[in-house]
C-alpha cells in the first residue's frame, strides 16, 4: 500500500459541519463563532455559561520522553487517545497548543497531529488559522513601536535605552532578526539602538493569552507587563505607557479559544502555543476547561519532555488554573530511545535492542519525575513502522519493571482504533483514583531555591550555577518584590543537562543561569539557561523547500 502524507490523509477526510461536531458536547449553534464551515470560536456567553455549569470531567495529560528533532508523537497521540476514549464510548474533547509557522516551515513542521490522528483541517491549522498567531505579532510590536515613539517624543517616563527589555516579534524561525539596530537614519527616524526579535510563540504577549480567563484578566496582565526599567533602575510598565486597552483591544477575538475537529470528528479545541523550551509550554487555560467543563475526559498535551511541558503544566499552568491533572500519558518511542542509549540520528531506524535498553534510563527518570506531582503515568509506546518485534518485547519488558501500566499505541496508522486499549487503561487508571496533584515547590521559596529544586528532583543535577549578571537580577527582583513566583526555565529539550548533546539521563552535572526575568503580566519567572535560543534559525534545508501549491489550491509538503 502506498505510504498516504499527512496532508493526503487529512484532505480525504470527511469532515462534519463544526455545529455538528460542537453539539456532541452540548454546545449549541449560537455558542459558536463561525470561521467557515470546519472552523469556530468559541462565544464569551457560551464560555461564560459552560464555566458557571461547574462541571469538571477528568484531565489527562500527554507528556513525552526527551525527544528527537522530529518530536516523539505527543500531540498525535493525544489525537489517538480523544478518538479512541470516543470509540469506547466516553465523552472526550482535545485542547491541543496551534501552530507556529517557525516550525511549520522549519524542522518540525506543523503541530496537527499525523497520519490518522490529526485534527484538521489541518492546512489551515497549521499555517493562518484562525489569525491569532498574526494578532498576538501586532499587539507585542504595537509596544515596541510606542516604547520608542514615547522615546522620541521627549521620553517623559525616562526609559533607559540601555536597560529595555521588551523584545519585537515575528512568527518564524529568522535567525537574521536575533539582534539589531533599530532607527537609523534621520533625526525624524527616531533614536538609534540595539533591539532583538523573538518568536511570537517566545512572547509574554503568548503567555499571557494562555493564562487569562477573561478580557479584564488579559487587560491587567497585559499592564503588568514590564517592558524595561527607568534612568532609577524602576520597572517602566506597559500601563505606564497607557495603552494595555489598545493591546487587549487587539487581541480580543484571539483570546477566545478556536475549535475544530479530529479525523474521527470527535470536537477539538486548539489554542494558543507557547514552545515548552524557551516559554512555558501549554495551551490555552481556557481552551482546556472548556474541554473538561464540556466532555468526560479532556485531554491535553504539553511540549517537549516531561522535564519541559509536563513541569511546566503542572508548576504553572494547574497551579494557577487550579486544575488537578487525574493522569499522565508519557509519549516514549523506541527511535528516541536509542538516541538516548547513543544512536546517532541516522541510525535510529535500525534495530538496536542493546541501544534500546541502555536508553530506556530517560523514561525510567521521566516516570519518576511524574509520580513526584502525585499524578499517576501510564506509559504509551507510540509505534513506528521501522519498529521490529524484539524492539517492542524488549521495552515492554522494561516498563513492566517500571510497575507502571504501558501500552502500545498504534493510533498513527490506525486512528482511533489504535489507541482503544490505551484509552481503557487511562480510564481505568483514573478510576483507581489514586491522584494527588501538587506542584513540586512553592511559589514562596526563594528564586535560587526554586530554580534549584527544579534542577535537582527533575533534570537530577547537581545545582544551578547563577552567573554573576544573573545574581544581580535576582536580587534586583527580589527588592521589587517580584520573587514570589513561579519559575519558567528556557532550556534545550533534548537533554536533562543545558547541553543539547548529552543524552540519556545523565547526572553529576550543573545547569547554568544566564538570564533571569520577570514575566509580570504572565506571572512568573523566566529562567534562561546557556545557549537557548529565542528566536530559532532555520535549517540547512528547510520544510519550506518541498511545499507547494498547484492552482487548484492543493498543497503539498505541508506536514
Ligand atoms: N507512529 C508514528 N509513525 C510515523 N510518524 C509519526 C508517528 N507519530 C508521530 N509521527 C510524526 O512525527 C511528527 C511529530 O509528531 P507530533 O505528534 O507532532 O509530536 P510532538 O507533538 O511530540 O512534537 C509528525 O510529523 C507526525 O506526523
Ligand atoms: O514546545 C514544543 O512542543 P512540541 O513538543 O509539540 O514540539
Amino acid at each position: 500500500m502506498a505510504f498516504k502524507t499527512d496532508i493526503q490523509i487529512a484532505d480525504e477526510a470527511t469532515m462534519l459541519p463544526i455545529e455538528e461536531v460542537a453539539a456532541k458536547i452540548g454546545l449549541e449553534k449560537d455558542d459558536l463563532e463561525n470561521y467557515g464551515k470546519y472552523k469556530a470560536k468559541i462565544s464569551w456567553d457560551a464560555i461564560k455559561k459552560i464555566d458557571e455549569k461547574n462541571e469538571y470531567g477528568k484531565l489527562i495529560l500527554v507528556s513525552a520522553i526527551s525527544p528527537t528533532p522530529a518530536g516523539e508523537g505527543k500531540s498525535t497521540v493525544s489525537i489517538g487517545l480523544t478518538q479512541g476514549l470516543n470509540r469506547i464510548g466516553k465523552k472526550s474533547a482535545v485542547a491541543l497548543r496551534e501552530p507556529s509557522l517557525g516550525p511549520v516551515f522549519g524542522v518540525k513542521g506543523g503541530a496537527a497531529g499525523g497520519g490518522y490522528s490529526q485534527v484538521v483541517p489541518m492546512e489551515d491549522i497549521n499555517l493562518h488559522f484562525t489569525g491569532d498567531l498574526h494578532a498576538m505579532t501586532a499587539a507585542n510590536n504595537l509596544i515596541s513601536a510606542c516604547i520608542d515613539n514615547h522615546i522620541h517624543q521627549g521620553n517623559a517616563l525616562r526609559i533607559d535605552c540601555r536597560q529595555i527589555t521588551w523584545k519585537r516579534v515575528l512568527d518564524m524561525n529568522d535567525r537574521s532578526l536575533r539582534n539589531v539596530v533599530i532607527s537609523l537614519g534621520k533625526k525624524a527616524d527616531g533614536f538609534p539602538r540595539e533591539d532583538h526579535f523573538m518568536i511570537t510563540v517566545a512572547s509574554e504577549i503568548m503567555a499571557v493569552l494562555c493564562l487569562s480567563e477573561n478580557i479584564e484578566d488579559l487587560k491587567n496582565r497585559i499592564a503588568r507587563m514590564i517592558i524595561g526599567y527607568n534612568l532609577d533602575g524602576e520597572p517602566v510598565t506597559v500601563a505606564d505607557l497607557e495603552i494595555q486597552g489598545a493591546v487587549a483591544m487587539l487581541l480580543k477575538d484571539a483570546l477566545k479559544p478556536n475549535m475544530v475537529q479530529t479525523l474521527e470528528n470527535t470536537p477539538a479545541f486548539i489554542h494558543g502555543g507557547p514552545f515548552a523550551n524557551i516559554a512555558h509550554g501549554c495551551n490555552s487555560i481556557l481552551a482546556t476547561k472548556l474541554a473538561l467543563n464540556t466532555s468526560d475526559y479532556a485531554v491535553t498535551e504539553a511540549g517537549f519532555g516531561a522535564d519541559l511541558g509536563a513541569e511546566k503544566f503542572m508548576d504553572i499552568k494547574c497551579r494557577m488554573a487550579g486544575l488537578s491533572p487525574d493522569a499522565v500519558v508519557i509519549v516514549a518511542t523506541i527511535k528516541a530511545l536509542k538516541m538516548h542509549g547513543g544512536v546517532d540520528k541516522k541510525e535510529l531506524k535500525t534495530e538496536n535492542v542493546e541501544a534500546l535498553e541502555k536508553g530506556f534510563a530517560n523514561l525510567r527518570r521521566h516516570v519518576e519525575n511524574i509520580k513526584k506531582f502525585g499524578v499517576p503515568a501510564i506509559i504509551a509506546i507510540n509505534r513506528f513502522a521501522d519498529d521490529t518485534e524484539a524492539e517492542i518485547a524488549k521495552l515492554e519488558e522494561l516498563c513492566k519493571e517500571l510497575g507502571v501500566r504501558i501500552s502500545l499505541c498504534e493510533c498513527f496508522a490506525k486512528g482511533g482504533e489504535g489507541a482503544e486499549d490505551l484509552a481503557k487503561q487511562v480510564v481505568e487508571l483514573i478510576d483507581e483514583d489514586s491522584a494527588n496533584f501538587k506542584p513540586l515547590y512553592d511559589e514562596n521559596d526563594s528564586i535560587t531555591d526554586k530554580v534549584n529544586t527544579i534542577v535537582t528532583e527533575i533534570y537530577r543535577g547537581r545545582q544551578a550555577k547563577f552567573t554573576t549578571a544573573a545574581k544581580k537580577q535576582v536580587k534586583k527582583l527580589e527588592e521589587l518584590g517580584l520573587d514570589k513566583l513561579p519559575i519558567c526555565v528556557a532550556k534545550t529539550q533534548f537533554s536533562f543537562t543545558d547541553d543539547k548533546n548529552i543524552m540519556g539521563a545523565p547526572t553529576d552535572f550543573d545547569i547554568e543561569i544566564q538570564d533571569v526575568r520577570v514575566s509580570a503580566g504572565a506571572g512568573f519567572i523566566v529562567v534562561q539557561t546557556s545557549n537557548i535560543m529565542v528566536m530559532p534559525g532555520l535549517p540547512k534545508v528547510p520544510a519550506a523547500n518541498k511545499m507547494d501549491i498547484d492552482n487548484d489550491g492543493v498543497i503539498t509538503g505541508l506536514f
